[in-house]
């Protein structure tokens, strides 16, 4: 995985949609979207059948893109569709053991401490994603706000490891957080609450450009 991948990371599940997510995807793929993650969770998220038929459409509409295809949290899920890597948070089970199950998979890890970053880094993982930046509505039982902070700590002691900043990004503060020494931005609401999502994710990638 290269570290430009995760400039425009969009997340997305069926619940943070106000449309169809294939029809959201289409549009955030269209707009320059460099990586993308399925995160199925919350109110009326789908399982089983219809939530691996669901993977299935939006994982061929990434390869079609030449995008990642990430799940989140459903590991069986990724290595049965053969999707290109996972994200784990520290609930999940530990990068170690992620890391053998997808072999040569991307895996991702969600890290909030200096602690938490340098033993994922030591799991094995690929990139981390660090937050709540800023307040969120979206992950109902995010930690603190963050701010950027602990990106710029980050970044200073280990300036080579792939970072991206996720919770309450905007096209506005995104800059803050690439400033930050983040090496991309990870959004849900930003792109999938945006009545032309295209142009939210061009304008974001357009932030990316202006500040890398
Ligand atoms: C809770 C999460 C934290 N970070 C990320 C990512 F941006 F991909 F790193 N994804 C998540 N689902
Ligand atoms: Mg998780």
């Amino acid at each position: 995985m290269k570290k430009e991948q995760l400039a425009v990371y969009f997340i997305a599940g069926t619940p943070n949609c106000r449309t169809s997510i294939d029809e959201t995807l289409q549009a955030a793929i269209h707009g320059g979207i460099t990586m993308f993650q399925f995160r199925e969770k919350g109110e009326g998220a789908l399982t089983g059948e219809t939530k691996k038929h669901q993977a299935l459409r939006l994982q061929s509409m990434c390869k079609q893109a030449g995008i990642p295809f990430i799940v989140n949290d459903d590991i069986d899920l990724a290595i049965e569709i053969g999707a290109d890597g996972v994200h784990i948070g520290q609930e999940d089970e530990p990068a170690s053991v992620v890391r053998k199950k997808i072999k040569g998979g991307i895996v991702g890890v969600s890290v909030h401490t200096m602690d938490e970053f340098e033993k994922a880094i030591i799991d094995g993982a690929d990139y981390v994603g660090t937050g709540p930046i800023y307040s969120t509505a979206t992950k109902t039982d995010a930690r603190p706000v963050a701010g950027t902070t602990l990106i710029a700590k980050m970044k200073e002691k280990y300036p080579h490891f792939p970072i991206v900043g996720i919770g309450g990004i905007t096209i506005e503060n995104a800059v803050d957080v690439m400033k930050a020494g983040a090496d991309g931005v990870s959004v849900i609401t930003a792109i999938s609450h945006a009545n032309k999502p295209d142009q939210a994710a061009s304008k974001l990638k357009n932030v990316f450009s202006k500040t890398k």
